[in-house]
């Protein structure tokens, strides 16, 4: 009786590994076996279990302190060749890794068009730049970009960022603890809807601002549309998002048949006059999704990177008091007249520059872009084949030791005359998606680290808290902290 109940148990689990071994292989084959002999040359990688494939070992590595596990199991296992198969967001997948492949997918937008999960496509918009075709954005991108970007465009609005911050900066000062990060997004927010939104109140943009937190925490999430997960309260965001939108819309448009101008034209106007060749304008929904895209774009990013800049700073005093020392320089040579900053003083801040450089490197807020391929493409002699999606890593070309030495370290003086090769340093991505904004955010961040540094000072009060990787890295108590100001400001 015992023989046979142990050669029972020894059937049960021989059939539970060959099951295991079968879901193992299960991707591959079914994904594999339809592209015949092009399947020797796909990349090494491994394709997880069925439908889920690697998503359980990414959110896995990217809930726990050590996020970089997840390509480094590949790394590990099948060798540094900067491209692997994958199964990620319900599609088999290419990741590049490394400059080399990762240049080659940027650069090249015949064999590769933008590739995102459903979750973010549903949520940022269909007729936004991640869901329109090639010649459509590049239209779109050619009236929306030059508006953000540029010495023009950046000195026209130095003056309403740095009113905004050193109101800012006074108000948090006077209001003990608070989440040091919820109040930065909130003030990139109010400077990208000043941009785009410029005519609409305070109640329109803290309606917006609100929702954009949910939509942001469904975006890097499975699809998965069930009451309690991420995706489904993110969806309802976006619905609110669009109507606040359309009243704004439907409010523009009435004035304008009533022949009341605008105070100041913004970036809506812009979009409601837009014609192509054929005389045809852009409709409602096109024009929310390209604002819904830029609002979120535009302030999430900025706002957790500011954080991290200051952050990283004042953990490390010799780091502060060089950034402040440079600072202060610029405010002493500055004639007596001049009132605020000025665009040639920002082109002064080579410290401050390298610590923004250093903080996108190092808290890397894009981690990931994705593309599709368009037609079979070889990339270092593999095979990535057309309709695969392509995911694009930033995140493992800025920890990749072979890259930037020491890439877990934060050290601004590591850009002391050190110009990156092609590839190798990516926060804005590159080629036609190069993020329009990176200079309007480079400044962003600089004019809110020049009054940080000369007048405050920032007290953690969980400064060993631990870490959320996703949607994008911070601390879990969002950074609870005093902003206190110096007693002999030196502004
Ligand atoms: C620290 C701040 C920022 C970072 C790290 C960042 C990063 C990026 C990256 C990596 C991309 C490339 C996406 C891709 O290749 O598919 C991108 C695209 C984009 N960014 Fe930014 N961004 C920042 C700030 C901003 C700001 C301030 C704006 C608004 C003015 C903005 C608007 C956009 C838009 C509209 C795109 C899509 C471009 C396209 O598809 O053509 N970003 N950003």
């Amino acid at each position: 009786m015992e023989v046979e109940k142990g050669s029972l148990l020894v059937v049960v689990i021989a059939g539970f590994v060959a099951l295991y071994g079968f879901l193992k292989r299960a991707n591959e084959w079914y994904y594999e076996t339809r592209l015949g002999e092009k399947k020797f040359s796909l990349p090494p990688g491994d394709m997880g279990l069925p439908l889920i494939g690697n998503m359980w070992s990414f959110l896995r590595a990217f809930k726990s302190s050590d996020p970089d596990s997840f390509l480094n199991s590949f790394v590990k296992r099948y060798g540094r060749t900067g491209i692997y198969k994958a199964f990620m967001f319900g599609c088999p997948t290419i990741m590049v890794t490394i400059p080399e492949t990762c240049r080659q997918v940027l650069m090249d937008d015949e064999q590769f068009g933008p590739g995102w999960p459903k979750s973010t496509l549903e949520l940022i918009g269909k007729k936004s730049f991640i869901g329109i075709s090639y010649e459509e954005h590049k239209r779109l991108r050619k009236l929306t970009a030059a508006p953000v970007n540029g010495p023009e465009a950046l000195s026209m609005y130095m003056e309403y960022i740095s009113k905004t911050v050193i109101s800012a900066l006074e108000k948090w000062s006077d209001m003990g603890e608070i989440e040091f990060l919820t109040q930065l997004r909130k003030l990139t927010f109010r400077i990208i809807t000043y941009i785009f939104l410029s005519s609409e109140g305070d109640p329109v943009m803290e309606d917006l601002e609100r929702e954009y937190t949910a939509l942001n925490h469904g975006v890097r999430a499975m699809a998965v549309n069930v009451p309690g997960f991420a995706y489904h309260k993110a969806l309802k965001a976006r619905k609110k998002l669009v109507a606040i939108l359309q009243f704004v819309l439907d409010k523009r448009r009435r004035n304008r048949e009533s022949g009341k101008s605008q105070e100041k034209k913004d970036m809506m106007d812009s979009l409601m006059d837009v014609e192509d060749e054929n005389g045809r304008k852009l409709n409602d929904e096109e024009i929310i999704d390209v604002l819904i895209m830029y609002l979120n774009a535009g302030h999430e990013s900025s706002g957790h990177i500011t954080m991290w800049a200051t952050v990283f700073l004042q953990k490390n005093p010799e780091f502060f008091q060089k950034a402040k020392a440079e600072q202060e320089e610029i405010v002493k040579k500055r004639p007596p007249t001049q009132k605020g900053l000025t665009l040639k003083e920002y082109r002064q801040m080579d410290y401050l520059s390298k610590v923004v450089d250093e903080t996108l490197r190092v808290v890397n807020i894009s981690m990931v872009v994705f593309r599709e391929a368009l037609t079979d493409v070889k990339v270092k002699g593999f095979i990535i084949p057309k309709g695969w999606k392509v995911q694009v890593w930033f995140r493992n070309v800025h920890m990749d030791s072979e890259v930037h030495p020491n890439p877990k370290e934060f050290n601004p003086s590591r850009w002391d005359g050190f110009i990156p090769k092609a590839g190798a340093y990516l926060p804005f991505g590159a080629g036609s998606r190069l993020c329009p904004g990176n200079d309007l955010a480079k400044l962003e961040i600089s004019i809110f680290l020049h009054y940080f540094l000369l007048n405050y000072r920032l007290e953690r009060i969980n400064p060993d808290c631990g870490m959320k990787y996703l949607p994008h890295p911070r601390p879990i108590d969002n950074c609870l902290a005093r902003v206190r100001r110096n007693s002999s400001p030196s502004l």
